[in-house]
């Protein structure tokens, strides 16, 4: 389901990069979109005030804030900190405008059920590079105890009872556990009376950080062979929660910079931090990561750019989020490249970009090769979606010439601070605002 059209879809914002310089230096990572997105729907459960520190100020944290105003919570931002105070009486609506804005819609939505026992919701937004099903976060929903119908303007769920009760749902689909539906159940179980389990369960880190924010709020919560146990709780306390690093940011700016040819220290992050998967891709690469006792990780790159073969898979693999950029710094490597998409059936919404640019990508069903080193010259390109953006943006970066880059709306929705990070790493980028 596409993004529904905004003004700020529409904004004519592009940036202007002269590549073909190395970059280096140290930077900070931002506190993670797609964490804080999940923290935000389980603030909504709280009884007294949530104070997130470290949540990006991004545009989706930003629709996030709206809809939970929506719901009739206090949202204050500020300082690096949202807190998030829930109503006393919550409206069972998910602002139908905003909700498709955003890709938590439903778990946000779960929030309001397990409060309500009801609740009203657009279908959610987000990148639109395949289908993006939700029919686990529904069948949870039904599991649950709501009646689930589709209605005009998106879905209505319902509890006879008022309010959900424990349940079992196998939050499993055809391209592996699914984070979100996961983190729906655990939202609607953290409210219900009794053992909740779900099996298959997503154990990225979406997951186990939102599992540790209800734990240190009084809900059981427990993952074993059998699958995540949750019990509910009548009263979940609030208090302060620190967002974890991006580790999508963090992988950006390593491939950014190595394919430059330079590195870069990043803070608030360590290299136990990057998933294993990651760091197997960058290692193959030629990427070392350290970390630095001066605080944060450093990353050495060993001489040219090698090429990698690697698939996308659900935590600790390879992040889908940081395939876009891989392929684009893998441009730059000595021979064939293989990457692999396994969490949706597509995701290459980068590759025509990263051809105008003078990349050899083919796509044979959800596998792209990259043939490499291809001589990558300034282009004018237009970006569709969050990843696909950053790519782009790597590829201007080592590119000979100046580029032109459209689709920074993209770029604002999950990065505050990217195009400054560059410009401090030595980027010649400049911002050329637009405006409907
Ligand atoms: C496991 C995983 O890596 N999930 C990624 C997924 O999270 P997100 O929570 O958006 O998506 P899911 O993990 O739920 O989806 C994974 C796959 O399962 C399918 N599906 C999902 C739910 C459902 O009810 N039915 C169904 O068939 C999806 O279409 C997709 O192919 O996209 C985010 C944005 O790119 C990434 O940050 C997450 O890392
Ligand atoms: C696709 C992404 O985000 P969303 O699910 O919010 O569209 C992403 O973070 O890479």
């Amino acid at each position: 389901m596409a993004t529904a059209p905004t003004r700020d879809a529409m904004d004519t914002t592009l940036v202007r990069v002269t590549g073909g310089r190395p970059l280096s230096g140290r930077i900070p990572v931002q506190g993670s979109k797609n964490i804080a997105l999940h923290l935000y729907a389980a603030a909504l459960l709280a009884d007294v005030p949530v104070v997130l520190s470290g949540a990006p100020d991004i545009i989706d944290t930003g629709v996030c804030a709206q809809i939970l105003r929506h719901t009739g919570a206090h949202v204050a931002i500020g300082d690096g900190c949202f807190t998030v105070t829930p109503p006393d009486g919550i409206c069972p609506v998910v602002h139908p405008e905003l909700g498709r804005r955003v890709r938590t819609t439903a778990v946000l939505a779960a929030a309001v059920l397990a409060r309500t026992g009801q609740v009203t919701f657009p279908y959610p937004g987000g990148d639109a590079f395949c289908p993006r099903l939700i029919d686990r976060h529904l069948a949870a929903m039904q599991a649950a105890g709501a009646e689930v119908i589709a209605i005009d303007t998106g879905i209505r769920a319902r509890c006879d009872a008022r309010r959900v009760r424990a349940f079992t749902v196998d939050v499993n689909t055809p391209y592996g556990p699914s984070l979100g539906a996961t983190v729906t159940a655990m939202l609607l179980a953290a409210r219900a009376h009794g053992a909740s389990l779900f099996t298959h369960p997503s154990t990225e880190p979406e997951v186990t950080e939102t599992a540790r924010f209800l734990a240190d709020r009084g809900v059981f919560v427990h993952l074993d062979q059998e699958g995540l146990h949750v019990s509910g709780s009548d009263w979940i306390a609030g208090g302060s929660f620190a967002v974890a690093g991006d580790r999508i940011e963090a992988a950006t700016m390593v491939m950014a910079t190595a394919a430059t040819g330079g590195s870069v220290h990043l803070d608030n992050f360590t290299a136990a931090d990057f998933p294993a998967g990651l760091t197997r891709a960058l290692a193959a690469a030629g990427i070392t990561l350290a970390d630095d006792a001066s605080g944060g990780v450093r990353t050495r790159l060993h001489g040219p750019l090698q090429p990698v073969e690697a698939a996308t898979g659900p935590h600790p693999g390879l992040p889908t989020d940081t395939a876009p950029q891989l392929a684009a710094m893998l441009t730059r490597a000595d021979g064939t490249s293989a990457i692999g998409e396994r969490i949706y059936p597509r995701r290459d919404t980068h590759v025509q970009g990263l051809r105008t640019f003078g990349a050899d990508i083919t796509v044979t069903g959800s596998t792209l090769r990259v043939r490499g080193p291809a001589r990558l010259n300034g282009a004018t390109v237009e970006a569709t979606d969050i990843r696909a953006v950053t790519a782009l943006l790597i590829a201007a970066l080592a590119a000979h010439g100046t580029s032109t880059i459209r689709g920074m709306f993209h770029l604002r929705r999950g990065y505050a601070r990217l195009l400054p990070n560059l410009a401090t790493l030595g980027a010649e980028i400049t911002t050329i605002p637009g405006g409907p």
